[in-house]
């Protein structure tokens, strides 16, 4: 254009500022509104995931028609949120046609006034409006660019707010590796808090050692789950120190102390992959015999060779196709696999028949053999087993000792006892339910203890 005519080339140049000026207009128009359409998305992602997840509490509450009304609530904020976006957006190329649109009047207005003068010869001016045309292309990708680039500039927002969050837990730059342990823990004035000013454990301090049970107990919400939390340090402690065989379990690398922790809690997760991958989750290379031997001291395999594929069969998102007892099972295989020094677990099991409780209790008995157990107790059997009851009220340990001597004070033990557990004694008849009685049915003070009682 320049060689035809240099003031079609700045006619040209001069309409660029303007198709970029009102790219950027529309692009910062965009922004807020991409924005509200990540958020949008973000919370039909949550009302779904929530209304699948639940499926079965929304039906026994007959609440599907509110479910359906919300899902369908904020599927018609997305609705409204994107219609906003593609109202800018279908502006966006009217407005740089109508741009290119003037620049060609314009080139044609002054180019045909040259032809009408004879200064410009009529087949130059239609090479120049050609050429201008030809930006017609580059600016449709314009506006698609602006579009994009303001999407992708509120997801990249969200996406690095995820990003950027900095881990609290963080592995000290001299961090050793914890190699085998006896398994000696020590809990050493410990004080935690969710949030600042909320305290949930208060100088919590005992000492576990190996081969020995230690059980907490309490009300709801007195801190149980958090202090057995603290052991894999899920979380760091607010103030004093936990050592496992007298190494501050801060100085140590989180994969090395995890794995001597194994943990077998309430709601356990079992991966949508094999009971076999299940098993050895975490784990190369180990032998079908280990993991049969496993499956069998949890008092798994028996049900794991009535389905068709054995080992090999697959098990539903989230173990969904597992009844909870065998889901528990699978995962005390799991910690019998890893062979922790510690164990921690949660050994309720409301949801099972007494039966598969009889199981899961003599896999329990068999895990726990020889090694440090920390235990969310929730029944009187665990108890009588534990060599020593932590009670805890409000993170605060009030009493500690074994059954046979809380049972026997007044305080908040014996109250639980009286309330919750004391139904449960009669079919724990093969236990002595006080020292007392254990001394007057004849055994000997060694044989009263619970290590004994266990074996
Ligand atoms: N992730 C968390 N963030 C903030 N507060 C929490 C968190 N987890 C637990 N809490 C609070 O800490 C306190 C202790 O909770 P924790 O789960 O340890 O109790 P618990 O004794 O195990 O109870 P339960 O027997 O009901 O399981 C509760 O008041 C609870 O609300």
């Amino acid at each position: 254009m320049a060689w035809l005519d240099l003031r079609f080339a700045l006619v040209a140049l001069l309409s660029m500022p303007l198709f970029l000026g009102l790219a950027m207009g529309i692009g910062a128009l965009l922004r807020p509104l991409q924005s509200h359409v990540q958020a949008c998305t973000a919370e039909l992602s949550v009302a779904l995931q929530e209304s699948l997840a639940g499926i079965r509490v929304v039906k026994a509450f007959a609440r599907e028609p509110q479910q359906m009304a919300h899902v369908d609530r904020v599927a018609t904020a997305l609705y409204e949120a994107y219609l906003r976006v593609a109202h800018v957006q279908a502006l966006n190329l009217p407005l740089l046609t109508l741009l290119l649109s003037l620049a060609i009047a314009l080139t044609l207005y002054i180019g045909g006034q040259q032809v009408i003068d004879g200064t410009l010869q009529l087949g130059s001016l239609v090479a120049a409006t050609g050429y201008l045309a030809q930006l017609a292309q580059p600016l449709r990708r314009l506006s698609w660019l602006t579009g994009m680039a303001s999407r992708c500039q509120a997801g990249g927002a969200r996406l690095f707010e995820v990003l950027d969050t900095s881990p609290q837990l963080r592995e000290r730059p001299y961090a050793r590796d914890l190699t085998r342990v006896e398994g000696r823990v020590h809990v050493d004035h410990v004080n935690f808090h969710y949030t600042d000013g909320v305290p949930v454990l208060r100088d919590v301090s005992f000492r576990a050692e190996p081969g020995t049970v230690t059980a907490f107990l309490g009300s709801t919400g007195s801190g149980k789950t958090t202090l057995a939390h603290l052991i894999p340090r899920f979380y760091d402690v607010s103030s004093g120190r936990i050592t496992v065989d007298d190494m501050d379990i801060r100085d140590v690398s989180l994969a090395s102390l995890r794995r001597q922790i194994g943990m077998v809690m309430q709601d356990t997760l079992l991966f949508s992959t094999t009971i076999r991958d299940n098993i050895t989750y975490g784990l190369d290379d180990v032998s079908e015999e280990v993991i049969i031997a496993a499956a069998k001291a949890a008092r798994a395999h028996d049900f794991i060779m009535q389905f068709p594929d054995g080992y090999d069969t697959w098990v539903g998102e989230r173990g969904v196709t597992l009844s909870g007892g065998q889901r528990q099972r699978i995962a005390m295989a799991r910690a019998f696999v890893r062979d922790p020094r510690v164990l921690i677990l949660d050994d309720a099991t409301s949801s099972v028949d007494m039966e598969t409780e009889w199981l899961i209790q003599q896999a329990l008995t068999e895990l726990m053999a020889g090694r440090t157990t920390l235990i969310i107790a929730q029944r009187l059997r665990t108890l009588k087993m534990a060599d020593t009851i932590l009670v805890l009220e409000q993170g605060r340990i009030v009493r500690r000792g074994p059954h046979c001597e809380l049972v026997e004070q007044p305080g908040l033990y014996r109250r639980i006892y009286e309330l919750q557990l004391r139904d449960q004694d009669g079919t724990e008849t093969a236990l002595p339910t006080s020292c007392n009685s254990a001394l007057a049915s004849g055994d000997s003070a060694l044989a009263s203890s619970p290590a004994d009682r266990r074996a």
